[in-house]
């Protein structure tokens, strides 16, 4: 979130973070100037890294590198913006970054950077083996003497100067009890290095016995190159970056603890498309973010990390920013339609995406082919054949009768005999015609050109991807599963598909063996405990699926209480069940103003549909309750309770979830299904009308688990039908 608050409080901060930071650099310069051994520039980038110790920061200094016999490792930096291993330089001239090299004086200085990415990669194996996240973990190199801020591959350059306000400035990433255990962690992995001659505590390297160090520099006795006057050296540059960090507003948390195992599958090297799946809460978004962030940093190539979800991508985006961001711009968030549509358009495709004349297309082929026809014997109501269309025949790109006649309709529960799918095939074509008369696309369309033009492309040799990660791919068409396939094919680590069937909340589906993706042995990976959800709301959501078994897009069919691993207990699931609206809106309300201070932005009021959204938040709006609407929601903190539909919570979490009239639109028994409009008095088969409330069940579930502490479930009584 953008720093804000009044310039008055803005003053008021300065003055008072500038009286706090000519304390402690008093204190740190008075501490640096006993580290004799260090040249007056090393003890003015110590001293900055000093002040960053009275902030929260953890200090390591001249440690022993873990399984070499003499080298040393100048600093480990561990606070709130992450994990540093620092390689101070103390070199006469100046160094230079040409074409991804590191140079000095004329000459190449590479070996100093692959030493720096070797010690760095002992340091993500510590960290890792405490169980997290090695993203987190970042090679520094810092020159005395000199103004830099540059980057030779994963490593940051950063003068004299520079250090102290970059690094007070990095977005908190760790919180206090996470840098306390990491640091504890490398201070044991990382002993003190036994031939320093220094205090180790406090000095940085002054005897490198594996020294990469520019010769004439060793003795450290160099003089200073840039002579500052000392005292405030720099505070200006230091009090700017902590002015904004305490202003700036605490960023959404995230997740850099890893269990061992999700850290073995950010590391793994696949050497094919592959797979991570498990219910929900289990950490696979996290793992799939991490190994994004991985990816990205290892391969030359952009990575692409696409959801169905429009909203999805952005918050991910920022959550990728936040935990690693260095990599973030080598990384295209996308939804799948977006995406799709601007690759069209960059190879001179037009697309004529038009979702208001595609309905209308619909609703005329259907009074012209579908009303009278024997669809109705089974589904009275037209939605249930568009989701035929788009998702059985365009979703899975069929494009003759033939092919649809004998198509296996996946997660659909009606069976259609060969008169019902020549009907649906009338009236797809009736559909088409319309749709190709008037020239414009639906977002099936979309995917389909893109597909043939990724196909295209592929043919030429282009690969405008090293990487592709989905996320939520249970909720993609056959056909977009398929177009992602194709940017990546079968190359090691290419495709990643990241997802739970159960969690599946659109109609129809696919099979990977459908869509010719292979996954085998290893590549295919279930994660079994749920770091999110307290036991209580586990319980309560699982309730509500526990008779629906679904089958996964491994075709696998699982039984909907599946047996998961549980790390928090004592949630809390509040049942209000009122008589009338009036009341029940009134007890959310009530619930929502009894919360405490600052609970505003962990808080979400979920909702079946869109009426019900507009319903709750003019009623939010009228109760003075700060609001905003999920999909305006980048995943950066708000002070509102955001609101939003059950299907643009997916992927989302948040500690207390508030579900209004959760079970008005979960009918219990098929028979209490009703159908909107003139179709009110005509009955769905009993199977469609199954596969309708089995959806509606699906969605409050995955409603329901997004709730990590506490669950509100509110009810009207007098509504017909109600949720287990
Ligand atoms: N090893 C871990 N230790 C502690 N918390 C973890 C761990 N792994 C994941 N989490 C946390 O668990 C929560 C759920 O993770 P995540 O959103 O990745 O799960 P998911 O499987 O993608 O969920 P869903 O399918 O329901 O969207 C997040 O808050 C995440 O930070």
């Amino acid at each position: 979130m953008a720093a804000g608050g009044s310039a008055s409080r803005r003053a008021q901060e300065a003055r008072r973070q500038e009286r706090l930071l000519r304390e402690q650099w008093q204190a740190a310069r008075e501490e640096a100037r006993r580290w004799e051994a260090a040249s007056e520039g090393e003890r003015r980038i110590a001293a900055q890294l000093l002040v960053l110790t009275a902030r929260g920061w953890r200090l390591l200094v001249d440690r022993k590198w873990p399984g070499t016999r003499a080298a040393n490792v100048d600093m480990l930096l561990v606070g709130p913006g992450g994990v540093f291993v620092i390689d101070v330089k103390n070199w006469r001239t100046a160094p230079e970054t040409t074409g991804g090299k590191l140079r000095a004086g004329g000459e190449q200085r590479d070996p100093h950077v692959t030493k720096l990415l070797a010690v760095t990669k002992a340091a993500e194996g510590a960290v890792a083996s405490l169980g997290m996240s090695p993203v987190a973990v970042q090679p520094l190199m810092v020159f005395a003497g000199h103004r830099l801020d540059a980057e030779v591959g994963r490593v940051r350059l950063l003068g004299e100067r520079e250090v102290g306000p970059t690094l007070l400035s990095e977005r908190h990433r760790l919180r206090a009890e996470s840098v306390r255990a990491i640091a504890d962690h490398l201070d044991r992995v990382f002993p003190e290095y036994e031939g320093s001659s220094v205090n180790p505590s406090v000095t940085p390297s002054g005897a490198d016995p594996s020294s990469l160090a520019e010769p004439g520099a060793a003795g450290k006795a160099a003089a200073p190159r840039s002579e500052q006057p000392d005292g405030l050296f720099d505070l200006e540059g230091l009090r700017e970056a902590a002015v904004d960090a305490a202003l700036r507003a605490p960023i959404e948390q995230w997740m850099s603890f890893l269990h061992p195992d999700q850290v073995a599958l950010v590391r793994r090297n696949w050497t094919g498309p592959a797979r991570i799946s498990g219910p929900a809460g289990t950490g696979k978004t996290v793992v799939g973010l991490h190994r994004t962030a991985r990816l990205a940093r290892h391969t030359t190539g952009r990575v692409l990390y696409v959801t169905f979800a429009n909203n999805l991508p952005r918050v991910q985006a920022t959550f990728l920013r936040t935990m690693s961001p260095s990599v973030a711009d080598r990384v295209d968030f996308r939804s799948l339609h977006s995406w799709a549509k601007e690759f069209l358009q960059e190879g001179g495709i037009p697309v004529r995406l038009d979702r208001g004349k595609a309905l209308t297309a619909f609703n005329l082929a259907w009074k012209w082919t579908g009303r009278e026809s024997v669809l109705t014997e089974i589904d009275p109501d037209h939605r249930y054949w568009k989701e035929e269309i788009d998702h059985v025949i365009k979703g899975r790109g069929i494009t003759s009768f033939e092919e649809y006649a004998t198509v296996p309709r996946r997660r659909r529960r009606s069976s259609l005999r060969r008169v019902h799918r020549q009907a649906v095939w009338r009236l797809y074509e009736a559909y088409e015609q319309h749709r190709t008369e008037r020239g414009f696309h639906d977002f099936n369309d979309v995917l389909s050109l893109a597909l043939a033009e990724a196909r295209r492309r592929t043919e030429e040799g282009q690969r405008p991807y090293a990487a592709v990660v989905v996320d939520e791919v249970q909720d993609l068409t056959l056909v977009g599963v398929q177009l992602l396939h194709t940017l990546v094919g079968d190359a090691p680590n290419g495709l990643l598909l990241v997802g739970d069937g159960q969690q599946a909340v659109y109609p129809g589906g696919f099979r990977l063996s459908d869509a010719g993706i292979d996954i085998r042995g290893d590549r295919g990976q279930v994660l079994h405990t749920n770091y999110r959800n307290r036991r209580e709301i586990l319980e309560a959501a699982l309730e509500v699926v526990a008779d629906d078994t679904f089958e996964d897009i491994d075709g696998l069919r699982t039984p909907g209480r599946r047996n998961v691993d549980l790390t928090y207990h004592d949630g809390e699931v509040i049942r209000v069940v009122e008589p009338t609206q009036a009341a029940h809106d009134q007890a959310l309300v009530q619930a929502l103003h009894a919360l405490p201070p600052g609970a505003l932005p962990d808080t979400a009021v979920l909702c079946p549909s869109i009426r019900a959204i507009d319903h709750y938040h003019r009623l939010l709006e009228r109760e003075g309750i700060p609001v905003c609407p999920l999909d305006r929601y980048d995943g950066h903190p708000v002070d509102a309770v955001k609101i939003g539909s059950y299907l643009r919570a997916k992927g989302l979490e948040f500690k207390r979830v508030f579900l209004p009239d959760h079970d008005a639109a979960v009918p219990q028994a098929p028979e209490s299904v009703s159908l909107p409009g003139p179709d009110a008095n005509r009955r769905p088969s009993y199977e469609t009308a199954m596969e309708r409330s089995e959806l509606a069940r699906s969605q409050l579930f995955v409603a329901m688990t997004r709730a990590r502490d506490v669950l509100w479930l509110g009810s009207v009584r007098h509504r017909p039908g109600c949720a287990r």
